[in-house]
């Protein structure tokens, strides 16, 4: 893992927004990093930029300056209208609101398998409804009826739902902003779990925003935190989980926050040693 290319690297990414006669600057020089199979955390109070960034991260906002490497490749380099991916569903993401996300007159069979009919072959209705229940069994929705419309759905039903959905077409990169704010603390535990699956078990790479640094501190491999559009600090997993959750984090060890390509922390990989990471131990979560 510490050998391969960073899926995800950012450099000085800055993005400003008029507002009335002032300009705010959302997000200021920040670089990042992401590997195949790592789940880096974005935390920090609110309107520190994190939302700001995941967007800029994820080629859904053009950044006034830095670069966006996906895959090695410069997704705004050149390009006139939209971000070049490296290809289709390339970076999916999930949004903090899991009932909203989903169309709400589609069955969720529908909403599941959209992203498969994406610039691909045409799929009968027999078969999307297939793939569905298949990747619904995977997280632990195989007792739903594939034919339900969101509003029947739980928030953590949804939200899994809007997952297995961002997951489907077999993403590098998926983003999630706030995935479990809108869900009990039992539901969001699941939901964590089916994140960390697809981290390990497909090697996806996850970029996870959350004002939850406790949450954080259990799903993340590495954690930065922001404030004032810049990031202030880096900490490592294994920092992280030193520290006694039921206490508040003071100042664990700040590392450098050095541009990416300049011997940044992030692009050195992660570590493989977690011990405190959730046990998937679920079959059914199996993804
Ligand atoms: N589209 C926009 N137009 C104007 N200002 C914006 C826009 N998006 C974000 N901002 C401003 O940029 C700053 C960063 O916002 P952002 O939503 O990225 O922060 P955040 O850390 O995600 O906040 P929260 O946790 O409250 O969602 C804030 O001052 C916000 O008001």
């Amino acid at each position: 893992m510490t050998d391969s290319a960073p899926l995800l690297a950012c450099e000085g990414l800055t993005c400003g927004y008029v507002v009335g006669h002032h300009e705010v600057l959302a997000v200021d020089d920040v670089s990042l990093a992401v590997h195949p199979g790592e789940i880096l955390g974005i935390t920090g109070p609110s309107g520190c930029g994190k939302s700001t960034t995941l967007r800029l991260i994820s080629g859904r906002e053009r950044p006034d300056q830095g670069r966006v490497r996906m895959g090695g490749v410069d997704i705004w380099e050149g390009a006139r209208r939209g971000p070049r991916l490296p290809r289709p569903g390339f970076v999916m993401p999930v949004f903090q609101d899991p009932v909203a996300s989903l169309n709400r007159r589609w069955p969720i069979w529908r909403s599941i398998t959209e992203p498969l009919t994406v610039g691909r072959r045409r799929m009968s209705t027999d078969e999307r409804r297939r793939i569905a229940r298949e990747q619904m069994g995977r997280v632990g929705l195989g007792h739903l009826d594939e034919r339900a419309l969101p509003a029947r759905l739980s928030g953590g039903q949804a939200q899994r739902v809007a997952i297995v959905r961002a997951l489907v077409a077999e993403p590098s990169l998926v983003v999630a902003d706030e995935p479990t704010a809108a869900l009990d603390v039992t539901t969001a535990a699941g939901v964590t779990r089916v994140l960390r699956e697809a981290a390990d078990s497909l090697g996806i790479a996850l970029v996870v925003v959350s004002h939850d640094r406790n949450f954080l501190a259990v799903l993340a491999d590495r954690l930065v935190r922001m404030d004032h559009g810049r990031v202030v600090e880096r900490t490592s997993r294994e920092d992280l989980q030193r520290h006694d959750p039921t206490r508040p984090y003071p100042g664990h060890q700040t590392v450098d926050i050095t541009p990416a390509d300049a011997g940044d922390p992030d692009l050195e990989g992660r570590s493989t040693d977690a011990p405190g990471r959730p046990n998937p131990s679920n079959e059914e979560l199996s993804l």
